[in-house]
This record gives C-alpha cells, sequence and structure tokens, in this order.
C-alpha cells in the first residue's frame, strides 16, 4: 500500500541489505521509526550502525530493499532540510564567534529557525560571543549539532553524537537534543553505551551482525532477554546442562559462577536444586546489560551453530 506523504514515517528501511565483500554490514533490516520518536541504534563495535545510518542518510545506497525518510529517497529528504545531521569533520571558520557561524549558516537554509532559538536550543546562548575555535570539545559538539538543526529539519540522525564526550559534556548535549526532540521533532542515533540509550531514547534498537536482535523500550528488553537472573557457583561441577533448565533464556559463566537469564525464576531454582546446585544462589531483575549480553550472545550461538552445520 503506498502511504501519502503526511503518513510516512520519518525512516523506513524495508528489508534494506549492504555488504562490503562478503560481509553483509547491514543484513535484510526492516525498521520503522515513527514521527516524534527518539531511537537509539545501540550495539557493538562493528555492528552495523553507521552503516545503517549511512543507508539513513543517502551516503551508501543499499544493495537490494529500500530507503524512504519521511516517504522520499533519503537524498531527496536532505535536499528539502527535513533531515539534519552532524558533520564529522566540520572545522569552524577561525576567528568568528558562535553566534557568527550560526548566522552565518542560517543563510544556506530557506527557512531557518531564528538564531537566538538555535542558541538556545543546542544550550549555547551563554557562549554566544565566544570564539567558535576555542570551544572545548563539549560545547564544539553542540555547535555542529546547533548547525545540524539551523533549518529546522524534522528528523536528526546522529552517529555516535557523545563518543569521546565527559559525562558534564554528554548531559548538556543531551539537554540540547531532548530540547529538539520536544519540539514535536525525530531523532535517531546510535550508541555503544547501555546507558547512554536507556536514558535518551523511547525505544533501542539493538543491532548485532547487521541485523536487528531486539526492539523496544529499556523494560521490553530486559523481559525479552529472560526477565530474571539466577546466578550460583558452579563449585567446580562445570556448566553441563544449564541451558536446558526450564525457563533458561542464557547462561553466562564468569569465572566459576554462572548467571542464567530465565523466564521463570521458581522453575529455575527447582530445578537447580534437584540439580544439587544452588550454591551462592542470587536471584535479582535481569539489568539492561545482562539483557544486551544475552540478545547479542544469542545470535551469536545461532551464527556458530549454522556455520559449524555447514
Ligand atoms: N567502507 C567499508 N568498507 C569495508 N567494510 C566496511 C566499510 N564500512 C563498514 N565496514 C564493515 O562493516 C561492518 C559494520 O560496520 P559499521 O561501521 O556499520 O559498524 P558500527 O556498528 O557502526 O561500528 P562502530 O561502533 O565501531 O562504529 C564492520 O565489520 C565494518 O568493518
Amino acid at each position: 500500500m503506498t502511504q501519502t506523504p503526511s503518513a510516512a514515517p520519518a525512516v523506513n528501511l524495508g528489508g534494506a541489505a549492504k555488504s562490503f565483500g562478503s560481509l553483509p554490514a547491514v543484513d535484510c533490516v526492516d525498521l520503522t521509526v515513527r514521527r516524534g520518536e527518539t531511537v537509539a541504534l545501540l550495539g557493538r563495535h562493528g555492528s552495523g550502525k553507521s552503516t545503517a545510518i549511512g543507508l539513513m542518510l543517502g551516503l551508501t545506497a543499499p544493495d537490494s530493499g529500500g530507503v524512504s525518510l519521511f516517504g522520499d529517497s533519503p537524498a531527496q529528504a536532505v535536499a528539502l532540510g527535513r533531515v539534519g545531521f552532524m558533520l564529522d569533520n566540520c572545522r569552524p571558520i577561525p576567528r568568528t564567534t558562535v553566534r557568527e557561524q550560526i548566522a552565518f549558516a542560517s543563510h544556506t537554509f530557506p527557512s531557518p529557525l531564528a538564531v537566538p532559538e538555535v542558541l538556545r536550543l543546542a544550550g549555547l546562548t551563554e557562549l554566544a560571543d565566544r570564539r567558535a575555535d576555542l570551544l572545548s570539545d563539549g560545547e564544539a559538539r553542540r555547535l555542529r549539532f546547533a548547525l545540524a538543526l539551523i533549518g529546522d529539519p524534522e528528523l536528526i540522525i546522529l552517529d555516535e553524537p557523545t563518543a569521546g564526550l565527559d559525562a558534564k559534556a554528554r548531559t548538556a548535549f543531551w539537554a540540547a537534543v531532548h530540547g529538539y526532540a520536544g519540539r514535536g521533532n525525530t531523532v535517531v542515533f546510535s550508541t555503544h553505551y547501555l546507558e547512554e540509550a536507556d536514558d535518551n531514547a523511547d525505544r533501542i534498537v539493538v543491532m548485532d551482525h547487521g541485523r536487528i536482535v531486539a526492539d523496544g523500550n529499556g523494560e521490553e528488553l530486559r523481559r525479552s532477554a529472560g526477565g530474571t537472573v539466577v546466578a550460583v557457583d558452579l563449585a567446580g561441577r562445570g556448566s553441563h546442562g544449564l541451558t536446558e533448565l526450564p525457563g533458561v533464556v542464557s547462561v553466562e559463566i564468569r569465572r566459576d559462577r554462572a548467571r542464567l537469564a530465565t523466564t521463570d525464576a521458581d522453575a529455575t531454582v527447582v530445578a537447580l536444586a534437584r540439580m544439587d546446585a544452588i550454591r551462592g544462589l542470587e536471584v535479582a531483575p535481569v539489568s539492561l546489560e545482562d539483557a544486551f549480553l544475552a540478545l547479542t550472545s544469542r545470535l551469536e550461538a545461532t551464527l556458530l551453530s549454522a556455520s559449524l552445520a555447514r
């Protein structure tokens, strides 16, 4: 069914795939980002986040499948000023102030936001008269964010926007992003940091080996990874049979201790008791980190068994 432009989602990837040589960097990904959502692409190094973002921005063409932004091609959406993004290697013009940089850039857009509004949204009002080439890393990042939103885009796509920033600079950066999102806009960002995704996104899309392995808010991800962790000391008995216990979704062994993510903690504990394996028993809700490890190791195990079967 064709969607009218006004109903089209902010981002739509339909079976999008991109390989580099024989490596599928993005492997038949279906993803819809609704207007007004803030979505984190979360994954380890090399999981395909930047390639997915490159597809969304039209920097890379998919080998197969489709990519659209507001129902248009990425190139059309960018040309219409509907999409903002931060340039990686954008150096400020020397000896100009923050305000001058923003005012200069605003002339290149058909209907830019007013300069004071951009300064406010990016948290740069106090720094407006500072030299742009002398800003700290965090401040310079907010200036690049200001330049991304000056054309008043409805969608901003950010690839690891806070990488390398300290905690204070991150907080200031996210405050600026929330200000922009609070106007009803859509944000897609990539990150390695679970906490950053949980704290700043309505929805977390977990990528691994170019695929989406989970999609939901932090609570939903915790639940899909089992909901509860049962941990016991192995006391030298080995981990044999633990994955087959009732409710168990994944097993992680750290030194001589097993951590079992489970959907049915009672049944798992009873089964462990029958095996006389409840030394150092601990039962706790799954943390987001446990969930992430369980979700990504699940795909790892499937890929490993598929390659062993070949
Ligand atoms: N231009 C390229 N040529 C060859 N391989 C590439 C290219 N770009 C990405 N890759 C490979 O594709 C896979 C996915 O890379 P991608 O950069 O999308 O991952 P990522 O999740 O963004 O990683 P990171 O968090 O480290 O930035 C990796 O194995 C990477 O080495």
